[in-house]
């Protein structure tokens, strides 16, 4: 993205911040784990009042719909270039400042397995459309043989993101003196193994990456590092029956090997079309990656990713699903 539009969305980001729209987490782990300021933004004007995402969440301002649209157009594009299947945008983004030169984001992934019981994102749930508490995943346990009683035992996925990109809103004299890197682990990297990328957070760069299989970590920052999120979501989830959902879930789940074959997940460049180009040339197969196992509670939050660009011919995914979106 160009300098002129970058600093146009960090003007917003930092009018949303005058406003009160960004606070730090709430949660116990929150001080010691991650040193940002977030908000979520509306990204479009749906919603009917009765649905628990709108509660305090501002309208994107119009000086920042340019930054989720780009990353909207990375989703499109890599869509169709690791054939994924039907990705979905959630409605809302995430905006975020680290402004706290003691602390970065410790390292951790944005989808991951958990036991059932702690399957849950707090503050994020709403937001995010991180519900582990989505109706429908007691049936499916019990279609898997598990049984309610055991249900609390068995792991979920923790939320309901499969790709992870990133725009960096930072003013153009960011320096790598100035802290605030992106390092990504490998998948399945065990704790100290080599990191496979690490990426300055200059202002107009977009990271994506696989919510499910890439762990990462923001270093602390000398500075007030800007960046603005989206999570897509996988249309394979929004399956509406349990029959459905455990064979999206057994059709799409991952073993540990094909995983640790994957060993670059993340791609980096100033534009939507290189970040596609990148993320082709990684050995990354979305097909594989994973999905949740329970439905997503508000289909009306969801949205298709955009249109894929001109003359490229999208690959049907083997679990996407048009009627996935028609609730
Ligand atoms: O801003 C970044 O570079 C990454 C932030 C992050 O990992 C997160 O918000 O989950
Ligand atoms: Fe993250």
């Amino acid at each position: 993205m160009d300098a002129a539009s970058v600093a146009r969305c960090r003007a917003a980001v930092e009018q949303l911040d005058v406003d009160g729209g960004l606070r730090r987490r709430n949660h116990a782990q929150a001080s010691t784990t991650r040193g940002d300021r977030v908000g979520f933004v509306r990204l479009t004007d749906e919603g009917d009042g009765d649905d628990d995402d709108d509660d305090g969440n501002a309208p994107c301002p119009p000086e920042l719909r340019r930054g989720f649209e780009l990353l909207e157009s990375v989703g499109a594009q890599l869509e169709v270039v690791l054939g994924c299947g039907r990705l979905l945008v959630p409605r809302l983004g995430m905006v975020a400042v680290y402004d706290d030169p003691r602390f970065g984001y410790v390292r951790h992934m944005d989808n991951e397995r958990v036991p059932a019981s702690r399957s849950t994102d707090g503050i994020e749930s709403a937001a995010r459309g991180s519900s582990s508490s989505a109706p429908g995943c007691e049936r499916h346990c019990e279609r898997q043989g598990l049984g309610t009683g055991e249900q609390r035992d068995v792991e979920q996925w923790r939320n309901y993101r499969v790709l992870t990109a990133i725009l960096y809103l930072n003013a153009p004299d960011w320096s790598a003196d100035d802290g605030g890197m992106l390092r990504c682990y490998a998948p399945d990297a065990p704790p100290g193994a080599p990191c496979t990328v690490e990426v300055v957070p200059h202002g107009g760069t977009v990271v994506v990456f696989p919510s499910c299989t890439v762990p990462h970590e923001v270093f602390p920052a000398r500075r007030p590092r800007y960046a603005i999120t989206l999570w897509f979501v996988s249309a394979a989830l929004l399956r509406d029956t349990p029959e459905e959902r455990a064979a999206a879930a057994a059709a799409t789940l991952v073993d540990a090997a094909a995983r640790r074959k994957r060993a670059r997940a993340v791609a980096a460049a100033a534009d939507a079309k290189a970040v596609a180009q990148a993320a082709a040339a990684a050995p990354v197969n979305a097909a594989t990656d994973p999905v949740v196992a329970c439905p997503y509670p508000t289909l009306r939050t969801l949205r298709p990713c955009g249109k894929p660009p001109r003359g490229v011919k999208a690959r049907a995914g083997p679990l996407a699903s048009a009627s996935a979106l028609e609730a």
